[in-house]
């Protein structure tokens, strides 16, 4: 892992509390939803494959959404969401291991663990059809892909630059999400999907991550060659009127049958979030 003085500040802090968080209590043993299945299924339908997050708050958010999350969730799926991605980080992003077990209970998609997985015992805390290894924060990639896989979870690897996804790569990764967030100064730059994704082998499922708002957002990353976009904030509307998340994902899902008619891209300008 790189230094962590050349991270932002609210993520050296993330990680100490990563960790000091302790494993679960023996090895999961997870019969996963396909992620493929479900983007295909997705793309059948006519919708962009979106896995929405679901975020209560983060580092960069105004405010804390403290609705029930598994209604969250539903009202995500209703919109139209392939998948759902659950922050479980409990100190900075407001998330437990609890209410993912409860939306995976309650949703027939494959759901996301969103975490901060150090080490291969920080697997065991909860059963996820998709676990989110970080490339820059772990030390052994390899393992970590392999451990994950044993345990029945599809990995996906977050890179944010090219050597990245090399690193990614080599260690046989195949969902692979490309995070615009840049984690040393926490700023997003939709330049960076773009930049990465033309390294990216075919058979490799690329994920365009953060910062995304706009219909015109979801189509450029698309354009760039993204199989699907995970995206938080802009559909958790923190901090802003747009709380209905029903429509906040359905007007990114139908970012694509819409193209000349989409009265709501003039919120394209939107402060990112
Ligand atoms: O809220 P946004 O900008 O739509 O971003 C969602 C997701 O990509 C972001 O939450 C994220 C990407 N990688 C992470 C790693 C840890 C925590 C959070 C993340």
């Amino acid at each position: 892992m790189n230094s962590d003085t050349e991270l932002a500040p609210a993520v050296q802090s993330i990680l100490e509390a990563a960790r000091e968080r302790s494993g679960g209590d023996g090895v999961v043993d997870v019969d996963a939803r396909s992620l493929s299945d479900a983007l295909a299924r997705a793309e059948a339908d006519g919708r962009v494959p979106v896995i929405a997050e679901v975020k209560p708050t983060s580092p960069t958010a105004d405010g804390t959404r403290a609705d029930d999350p598994v209604e969250l969730a539903q009202a995500m799926v209703e919109g139209g969401a392939a998948a759902i991605s659950v922050l479980t980080e409990p100190t900075h992003f407001g998330g437990s291991p609890e209410a993912l077990t409860r939306i995976r209970a309650a949703v027939d998609v494959p759901v996301l663990r969103k975490d901060f997985v150090l080490e291969e015992e920080g697997m065991d805390v909860v059963e996820a059809d998709l676990l989110l290894l970080i490339v820059r924060f772990v030390d052994d990639l390899d393992g970590l892909v392999a451990a994950a896989r044993e345990r029945g979870f599809q990995p996906l690897v977050e890179v944010h630059d090219r050597a990245e996804l090399e690193t990614a790569l080599e260690a046989g990764a195949e969902i692979i999400g490309v995070n615009n967030r840049d984690l040393a100064n926490l700023e997003v730059d939709l330049e960076t999907f773009e930049s990465v994704a033309p390294e990216a082998p075919d058979d490799v499922t690329l994920i365009a991550e953060s910062g995304m708002s706009s219909p015109a957002d979801v189509r450029r990353m698309r354009e760039a060659g993204a199989d699907a976009l995970l995206v938080g904030s802009a559909i958790m509307g923190h901090g802003a009127d747009d709380s209905d998340v029903t429509a906040n994902t359905r007007r990114l899902t139908r970012a694509e049958s819409a193209k000349t008619t989409d009265v709501t891209d003039s919120r394209t300008e939107t402060e990112t979030r």
